[in-house]
């Protein structure tokens, strides 16, 4: 095994911790704050952010969708450039942050932003940007990852760079309490399979990551059971704090990744538009299923140490017990519960992941195309 582990994001936790960003921002900042629909100006948030940069030089750019499209974001990308805007903070769930990610990598590009996304620009430098996070999830909030749409050409794609990677994020659990039930529910889906992308590996070595990946996996599993305690403070807390965990670096440092679930799912809301952990939801069995083979062992260790099975059919019997815990949400697991029909798979779904050039995929680079067909075909 070999890593070098670093994750510079300083966490502010707890109720009223959104004051934190007075002292976090340097004074002489001027910033953008960025947000969505106006949620934040329901739940208190976004008074509690007036109060905390009133003695900043600060605007603001609202509108930020979910699965944030690079047509929103370049003009975000434009009035950083006119008004001189030189510290980014987004407020929201994933989509807001990934977006202010973005922003603040393209603001520093001369080129045309989505070049990022193809890879045709790396990115070296970027805005200074914190985050208050809204939504527990993605783990964007302290992570070097960032998820932008396309919407005129159908397309998903993903980057990476440290130098996007949020200086702080406030996690304030009580934020949560606008989040409509749908999301809440989306949120566990995503943490979990966060932690399966990089914990269902052939990998069985080490000893940390897996078994911190287990609490994480048990701990979703506990909350997805108690879900009728949602609307508590230690419900709320134990999401928030497991869903950023699931994806700041610790569990997946020197271990094979998969994701392969995650750029089938990309291109499942690129085309039909379905929310993130939908996609998720529908291809991780499927996937599982595909690959039983390559994934027996952890998947056995995964029935043991997370649902507390034994006996005969284990590899199965978990894969079966995933299903059932998504589906214990109302996360549908098949396809066509979106009326997502077989030629769909083959006529537009197949043709757009050959077009995107992300394959092969998979923690053993083998999810080709074929493979990709075989697992939607078994996701319908
Ligand atoms: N960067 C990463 O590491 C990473 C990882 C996984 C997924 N993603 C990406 O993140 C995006 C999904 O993000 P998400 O799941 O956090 O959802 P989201 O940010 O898209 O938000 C979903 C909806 O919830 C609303 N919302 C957010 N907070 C709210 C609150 N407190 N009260 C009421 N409504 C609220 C938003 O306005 C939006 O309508 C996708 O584009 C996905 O591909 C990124």
């Amino acid at each position: 095994m070999q890593f070098s582990f670093h994750n510079p994001t300083r966490i502010h936790f707890g109720q009223n911790q959104i004051a934190q960003i007075t002292r976090e921002i340097p004074s002489s900042a001027k910033v953008l704050v960025l947000y969505g629909g106006g949620s934040i100006k329901q739940n208190g948030v976004y008074d509690q952010v007036t109060q905390a940069l009133s003695r900043h030089k600060w605007g603001e750019f609202a509108g930020i969708e979910p699965n944030p499209s690079v047509e929103t974001l370049d003009r975000a990308v434009a009035m950083v450039r006119e008004q001189g805007f030189d510290y980014l903070l987004a407020v929201g769930g994933g989509s807001v942050i990934d977006g202010t990610k973005y922003v603040a990598a393209a603001a520093r590009y001369e080129g045309y932003g989505w070049d990022i996304l193809e890879g045709k620009h790396r990115v070296r430098e970027a805005l200074p940007l914190g985050a208050i996070l809204t939504l527990p999830a993605t783990g964007s909030e302290s992570n070097a990852a960032s998820v932008i749409t396309r919407t005129a050409t159908h397309e998903k794609r993903s980057f990476y760079a440290p130098a996007v990677h949020p200086k702080f994020a406030v996690l304030d659990p009580s934020v949560m309490r606008t989040l409509p039930e749908r999301q809440l529910k989306n949120g566990i889906v995503d943490a979990f399979v966060h932690v399966c992308e990089q914990y269902l590996s052939h990998n069985d070595q080490a000893l940390v990551q897996d078994g911190y990946a287990e609490v994480l996996l048990r701990n979703l599993k506990q909350l997805a059971e108690q879900y009728d305690q949602h609307e508590t403070p230690q419900w709320r807390e134990n999401l928030m704090w497991t869903a950023n965990q699931a994806l700041s670096g610790l569990i997946g440092a020197g271990v094979p990744h998969d994701w392969a679930t995650h750029g089938i799912g990309h291109e499942l809301t690129a085309q039909f538009n379905l929310d993130h952990a939908q996609t998720l939801a529908v291809v991780l069995p499927a996937l599982l299923r595909e690959l039983q083979p390559q994934k027996e062992s952890k998947l056995r260790q995964m029935g043991k140490n997370v649902f507390g099975l034994s006996g005969e059919a284990l590899a199965e019997r978990t894969i079966e017990a995933i299903e059932a815990l998504f589906q214990s949400l109302g996360v549908k697991t098949r396809l066509s519960e979106y009326a997502i029909n077989r030629n769909d798979i083959v006529t537009q779904v197949v043709p757009a992941l050959a077009d995107h050039g992300t394959l092969p995929m998979g923690e053993q680079r083998n999810v080709d195309l074929a493979c990709c067909e075989a697992i939607l075909l078994r996701a319908v």
